[in-house]
This record gives C-alpha cells, sequence and structure tokens, in this order.
C-alpha cells in the first residue's frame, strides 16, 4: 500500500518535473534579432460571407448569404504563439483560412504582413499550413512520407546528411519515432496529425497555420506539441494555432489567445489577461477550474444575461478606435520591408528529380495497393470469359454475322463501361491530396500527370491484354497486334472519360448517378444498335 502511494508520489513529482522542464526549455529569452527580420501579420475588419442556395422541387432555388465573420480584427508578431479559440462554429477555421490566404472564397478587409498587402501567392510560398484533416497517401510509412516531402520541399543545396539530421531532429522533437515505420492508414489521428505538423516544420516557414492541432491528442501530447510550437515561434516565426477546448496547463502555454463568437471578435491579446475581460462582466473563473472550459462556456451560453454580455464584449473589443490603436501600434513599430521573403526560394528539385520521387511514390502505392490491383485483375479476367463463353468457337460464315454482331457489341460495350467506372474511385481521394500538395507548390503538375500516365498506361495495358487475349480465343476472333492496338486505345479513351468524372464531381455517389445516366443514354444514340445491313 506505501509503495503504491509512493509510486504515485514520484510520478506525480516527475510529471511536474517535466512540465517544468518543458517551461524553461521553451520559455526562452526572445532573440535579439530575427532570422527573418521583424514580422508582423494583422488583419483588419475582416467580413466572410457565404453564399447558400437551397433547391426546392416547387419553389425553385433559393439564394441567401450567410455571414460567417464581422468585422474581425487582430494581429501577431514573430515570436509569438497565438491561439483562436472559440465554440465550434465560431469561425475559427474560417479566419485562419481566410488570413492564411488558404480560402477559396472572397473576403472583406485588409491582409497585411509588416503594413504591406501580402498577396496569395507570397503567402502560400511563405507560411505553412497544418490542415484539421490532414490526407496523404496512406500506403506510405510515416518515413517515407516525410523523406519524400523533405526531398521535394528543402532547399537543394542542403546535402543528404544534412537532411537527415534535419529529418531525424524533426523526428525527435515531435516524438515521432515509435511509428516511424508504420503505413499512414494505420495511424492513429494524433499521429497523423504530428506527420503533418512534421512536413510543414521542414521547410521552416516564417509563418506557420495549425488547424486543432491538438484535437485527439490525449493531454500529455497535447502539452508536447504546444510546447514544440512555442519554441517554433521563439526562433522568430510566427504561429498561429486554432484550438478548441485545451487542457489548463496547454491554454497557460500560449502567448496570446483570440476569442471568437458567433463570428465576432471578442478579445485578443494576452492569456494572462483573459480573466480581466471577464472580470469586467462579473465572471470569475472558479478555484481548480479549466480557465479555457470557463470561457468557452461563457461564450456558448445559451443563458439570454450572458448573451448579451458576450454581445457586449465582442462590441467593446471591436470598437473602431481600440482596432485602429492596436492596428497602428503593431504596424508602426517595425519598419522592417518584408519584400525579401518573396525572394526566399528554397532551391526546389529540378522537373526531372520531382518526377522522379512523384514516380517512385506513385510506383510503391500502386504496388502495396497488390490485393485491390489483383482483384481488378481476376475481375476483368472473369468477365472476359463469362461474356465470350456463349459465343465460343464462332464460324466465319454468313450464318455467324449476326452472332459475330452480338458479340462485339456486348464485349465492346462491358470494355468500355469497365474501363471508365474503374477510374471513379481510384481518382476521388488522389486528386484531392495531389491539388492541394501542387496548390502548395510541392511539386509541378506536369510531373505528377507524367508520373502517374506512365503508371496509368502500363495497367491498362495489362488489364486489357487480360481481358482481351482470353475473350478473342475462346470465340476465334483475330488477336493481331491492330486489333489488341484498336482495344487498347479504347481503354484509354474509356479511362480518360471516367477520369475526368471523377474529377469533375466532388462526390462519388454524383459521379455514378451522372455516369449511370449519361450512359446509358447515349448507348442508344451511339448507333451501336443499328443494323445497316
Ligand atoms: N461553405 C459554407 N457554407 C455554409 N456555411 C458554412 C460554410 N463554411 C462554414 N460555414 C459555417 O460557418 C460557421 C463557422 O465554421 P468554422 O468551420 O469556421 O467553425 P469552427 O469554429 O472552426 O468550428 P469547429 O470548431 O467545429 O471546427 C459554421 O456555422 C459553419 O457551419
Amino acid at each position: 500500500m506505501f509503495g503504491t502511494k509512493l509510486q504515485r508520489r514520484t510520478l506525480d513529482l516527475r510529471y511536474n518535473e517535466m512540465w517544468n522542464d518543458w517551461d524553461n526549455t521553451y520559455e526562452q529569452q526572445m532573440p535579439k534579432k530575427f532570422v527573418h527580420g521583424h514580422l508582423v501579420l494583422s488583419w483588419k475588419k475582416i467580413n466572410v460571407q457565404v453564399k447558400q442556395t437551397t433547391k426546392t422541387f416547387f419553389h425553385g432555388s433559393k439564394t441567401s448569404y450567410k455571414q460567417i465573420l464581422h468585422n474581425v480584427s487582430g494581429n501577431v508578431q514573430c515570436g509569438n504563439l497565438l491561439g483562436i479559440m472559440g465554440p465550434s462554429g465560431s469561425g475559427k477555421t474560417t479566419l485562419m483560412a481566410t488570413i492564411s490566404h488558404r480560402t477559396k472564397g472572397n473576403f472583406e478587409g485588409e491582409l497585411l504582413l509588416n503594413g504591406r498587402p501580402i498577396s496569395e501567392e507570397v503567402m502560400i510560398k511563405i507560411s505553412g499550413f497544418v490542415p484539421q484533416h490532414d490526407i496523404s497517401f496512406e500506403q506510405l510509412t510515416a518515413l517515407e512520407h516525410l523523406t519524400l516531402m523533405a526531398n521535394l520541399k528543402v532547399s537543394q543545396k542542403t546535402t543528404k546528411i544534412e537532411l537527415k539530421e534535419h529529418i531525424d531532429e524533426i523526428i525527435s522533437t515531435l516524438g515521432m519515432a515509435k511509428f516511424l515505420d508504420t503505413r499512414i492508414s494505420f495511424l492513429s489521428g494524433g499521429e497523423r496529425k504530428k506527420i503533418a505538423l512534421a512536413v510543414q516544420l521542414l521547410n521552416n516557414p516564417p509563418i506557420l497555420f495549425c488547424d486543432e492541432i491538438t484535437t485527439g491528442l490525449d493531454s500529455y501530447s497535447a502539452a508536447h506539441i504546444v510546447n514544440t510550437l512555442k519554441s517554433v515561434a521563439r526562433m522568430g516565426k510566427i504561429v498561429i494555432c486554432t484550438i478548441h477546448q485545451p487542457a489548463s496547463g496547454v491554454f497557460g502555454k500560449f502567448d496570446e489567445v483570440l476569442l471568437l463568437s458567433n463570428g465576432l471578435l471578442a478579445y485578443q491579446g494576452p492569456v494572462t489577461m483573459v480573466h480581466q475581460l471577464f472580470q469586467k462582466f462579473n465572471y470569475e473563473c472558479p478555484d481548480m477550474f479549466n480557465e479555457a472550459d470557463f470561457v468557452i462556456s461563457i461564450l456558448n451560453s445559451e443563458n439570454e444575461n450572458v448573451k448579451e454580455n458576450v454581445k457586449e464584449m465582442c462590441k467593446l473589443t471591436s470598437t473602431d478606435q481600440l482596432t485602429n490603436v492596436n492596428y497602428d501600434l503593431f504596424n508602426n513599430q517595425t519598419q522592417f520591408d518584408p519584400q525579401h521573403l518573396e525572394k526566399l526560394e528554397t532551391q526546389k528539385p529540378s522537373w526531372p528529380k520531382q518526377f522522379e520521387l512523384v514516380l517512385n511514390r506513385s510506383i510503391k502505392c500502386f504496388a502495396r495497393n497488390y490485393k485491390n490491383n489483383l482483384l481488378e485483375l481476376g475481375t476483368i479476367w472473369f468477365l472476359g470469359i463469362i461474356i465470350s463463353a456463349p459465343f465460343a468457337n464462332l464460324q466465319f460464315d454468313t450464318k455467324a454475322v449476326q452472332n459475330w454482331e452480338g458479340f462485339w457489341l456486348i464485349f465492346v460495350i462491358n470494355f468500355i463501361f469497365h474501363f471508365s467506372y474503374s477510374a471513379i474511385p481510384s481518382y476521388q481521394i488522389k486528386f484531392a491530396i495531389v491539388h492541394r500538395e501542387i496548390h502548395n507548390k510541392v511539386y509541378s503538375l506536369s510531373a505528377y500527370y507524367v508520373s502517374e500516365m506512365l503508371i496509368v498506361v502500363f495497367w491498362i495495358l495489362v488489364k486489357m491484354v487480360c481481358y482481351c487475349v482470353s475473350g478473342f480465343w475462346i470465340v476465334g476472333a483475330d488477336q493481331s497486334s491492330l486489333q489488341l492496338l484498336v482495344f487498347y486505345l479504347l481503354a484509354f479513351a474509356a479511362y480518360s472519360y471516367g477520369s475526368l468524372l471523377s474529377a469533375y464531381f466532388n462526390l462519388i455517389e454524383n459521379t455514378m448517378i451522372f455516369a449511370t445516366i449519361y450512359d446509358f443514354m447515349t448507348l442508344p444514340l451511339s448507333g451501336a444498335y443499328l443494323s445497316f445491313m
């Protein structure tokens, strides 16, 4: 019994020691001079509105507009870790996507770096973005993915040894060693988050955005990640994270916090001052109560009085006078011209190198997907046999003309359907990943396209041979290379059509509905059923 008590005490001590240790390690003094110069990112009166269209059968479509962010202003300077916090649906992700120029929709307001407007292109070049739900090629292991991204993102002037050291350092900082050799498909949500963060840390961007980085992590790992982000900020970077409901120890680690309530700014300032704002409205966080939980419970309250107070709080924070004072204070503070950041061109790999790296990844993913590939191959081989079997050993005489017509019709139609429909699911996920990587300028579209084409060319050939050779052999049709070439081109056209549909529609269900209706409508119109004899 005493042993257990003693053990628990030792554990508590160790736990406290560890937290203090972290605080000592990461609570470093700000460096006098920052690597990228003194950076201040500001946003003023950001308004975001989305268009909503509802379609009803009898009344047609109705368009309405939903305001997600209302006049949200704020700023953050390098060396600081800013947390954007608020109840679910308050607009945290929208605000971060807007100030990081990662949103597709339009926004109103100003977005400035050191008082100068920052374009989407420059922002993407100088910042990293860790999304809430990261997607990557799941057949790769964590280490393979990280190494590939390092080769694509880190300057080519870096030697192989330096690159390995850099990767090892990130791995040990984020505590990733124990799942490095595990395939991404088997990793937990928290482990995937660490990979996504590691990838963004690879090229040391001056600004780092992390969406819900601690969600899904236990409080120990969450504190560890936040500490890591704080140390990244202390290197002279701007780090902005959205956070859901952090443990009290984690909340206190942020330098500043920005509170949102229903798309309105409720507060931005030091974490240590949050309680003062709430005290003004007579809300006192009880002792031993998580301050972050307390803040969210007030901002999210259904009580009418509390709601009124929160509205008042937002009004106070968003007054023009206060916004301008904060804004000018930050923007006048630095005369540093951030234009040099635009030239922060990490020497990217050449096109052949990008092609080699992306092709390597495509081959690995394709090979590791062997169960599905074998199943696909078995299906098309079986289809070829089952369709040709009733027409076995067709003669070449006038009596068999009708049978030949029937055979070619059913054989070709099934062939086209198989190749077009098999392209649909395979691209739905790939497109989302590749689109994001190309948008972030990790590699060029042409490098990916050519590498993917090589695999498609090979795979279509294998499947076409499987289907045609077995079918032709059963019916006794001509197996000349010209005949096979025609079928190969046909397969390619069908596959391209399937890929086009897959890229056009967001949801696989919509693609299938469209494809089924379109195909069965165009089939009778194609003339395939007409006899001109
Ligand atoms: N394209 C859209 N169309 C309609 N409503 C949208 C759209 N995008 C966001 N919203 C709405 O805007 C609000 C804010 O969304 P956002 O994702 O920014 O919230 P959040 O604070 O990040 O939420 P969570 O913590 O749950 O992730 C939500 O009510 C959401 O439903």
